[in-house]
């Protein structure tokens, strides 16, 4: 039996018996009722017919776990709101409009359970091999990003603790893998955990592990997220929610390298470098008295600091494309490219959902457009009007133009220099003065 959690109606007879006929099981909650709901689960629905106010959504979606699915169920007059709309842009896998159809929505879901399902195990086979799970290629062709590049390059060899920050979706975990794939631990394992989204009650079980008959339950001994991550990199996401008391035994393993199971008699080891990401201010988190302040320096060995994509827009266009393809390929709908009006639109919006945005308005656009050609519309952004700029000055255009050619050439060749250069038609020394004076960053 496959479960899903619906939120947005108190309970559904109906819906909750045609879903049971499908083998998946309903646990409904009113939005009144978030407190006691579940924010680790693998598959939400989120029902928004009733609502004409929205507001409350976001920051439930927030609270999921990041590899939870959302379904939103809207009437179709709602697509008329910006907020549904944005809502959906940055955060829905899929929705389903009414009237309200079972077989459709139950496809839907299985469809969305089917993912979540190839996606654990993909997870699981990447605990041993973390190089299988993680993406071949992080866009990073932003001068930002490239700075970002050459200190992980220094750091990841270390074992040092790295701290990444940056806003929710901008590749704070791709990053932690990086680290990773690039340290003298790469063939160990790659240990993900969301201190978020640990139920209370069992954090110190999940990071330290139990013995057998610790406590009611324990029918067996439980190795901890620590012990797992013996031998390569512990990723501790969203570090900001450990509950304090947890905070202490963290900062007793990070100091000692010990810690002590549930029921344990015994202290333990485990070999391990930490990389810790957040997304909330920590420093506040410690004025508040949320967050320890020995903690944060035993982290904080180097931070790394993730610019939101509004602040890289360099990054925009390719990582549109990266995506474009994977998705193309993965729904197999052939060749898709984006107009030249989706890029305007793209370099134009704001991207407050950061990458994961950006991939979840392609991966819908790739299944809708039609032609293969990736359409404003389809992304659901709005239309920018583009008038010819000429205030900019025509050195400022010129060089753009320059740099652009340039960067295109270069990608092209696969950075194979004589090749570019005979490609634009001037010489090696021309090339490399042209490659200095934008500050294009060209391995050859
Ligand atoms: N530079 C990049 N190139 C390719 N894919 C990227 C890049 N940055 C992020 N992504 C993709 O965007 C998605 C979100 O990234 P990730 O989960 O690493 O973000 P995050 O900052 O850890 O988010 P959160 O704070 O919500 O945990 C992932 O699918 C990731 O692979």
């Amino acid at each position: 039996m496959k479960r899903v959690s619906i939120i947005g109606q108190s309970y559904d007879d109906f819906l909750c018996e045609q879903l049971k006929r499908r083998d998946i099981l309903a646990d409904f909650c009113g939005v009144d009722e978030l407190e006691r709901f579940n924010f680790s689960c693998h598959l939400l629905l989120l029902d928004l017919r009733c609502f004409e106010q929205i507001v409350w959504a976001e920051p439930v979606i927030r609270k999921l776990h990041k590899h939870t699915l959302v379904l939103v169920l809207i009437d179709r007059q709602q697509l008329k709101h910006d907020s549904v709309h944005q809502l959906i842009g940055q955060y829905a896998w899929d929705y389903h409009t009414a009237p309200f159809e079972i077989d459709r929505l139950a496809r839907l879901m299985g469809h969305a359970l089917g993912v979540i399902r190839i996606r654990q195990q993909c997870m699981q086979e990447g605990g041993s091999n973390s190089n299988r799970s993680s993406p071949v290629n992080p866009v990073m062709r932003s001068a930002a990003m490239q700075m970002l590049v050459k200190n992980i390059n220094r750091a990841a060899p270390t074992d040092i603790p790295i701290l990444v920050r940056g806003e929710s979706g901008t590749g704070k975990e791709l990053i932690a893998r990086k680290i990773h794939t690039q340290s003298s631990r790469a063939n160990g394992p790659f240990v993900a955990v969301n201190c978020g989204s640990l139920i209370s009650g069992v954090v110190q079980s999940e990071l330290f592990g139990h013995e057998k008959g610790a406590f009611t339950g324990a029918v067996s001994g439980h190795k901890g997220k620590i012990s797992q991550a013996d031998g390569g990199t512990l990723f501790l996401d969203e570090i900001g929610d450990l509950p304090l008391e947890q905070q202490v035994n963290l900062l007793r393993f990070l100091q000692e390298g010990t810690f002590d199971t549930v029921g344990g008699a015994r202290a333990q080891s485990s070999n391990v470098r930490v990389v810790a990401a957040t997304h909330i201010n920590l420093e506040s988190a410690i004025e508040r008295g949320e967050f320890r302040l020995d903690l944060f320096y035993r982290l904080n060995g180097i931070t790394i600091e993730l610019p939101p994509l509004r602040e890289r827009r360099e990054d925009i266009i390719q990582l549109a494309r990266y995506f474009c393809e994977k998705y193309a390929r993965e729904y197999n709908v052939g060749k898709c490219q984006l107009s030249k009006d989706a890029c305007y639109a793209m370099l134009k919006h704001e991207w407050v959902g950061n990458v994961r945005e950006l991939i979840n308005r392609i991966r819908r656009a790739v299944l809708l457009c039609e032609n293969g050609v990736i359409k404003t519309q389809d992304l659901e952004l709005k239309e920018v009007i583009v008038q010819p700029c000429f205030a900019q000055g025509l050195k400022t255009i010129k060089d753009e133009v320059e740099k652009n050619a340039l960067v295109t050439a270069i990608e092209k060749h696969n950075g194979k220099m004589d090749v570019v250069a005979s490609d634009l038609q001037i010489s090696r020394a021309t090339l490399y003065r042209l490659i200095d004076k934008h500050e294009i960053c060209a391995a050859e």
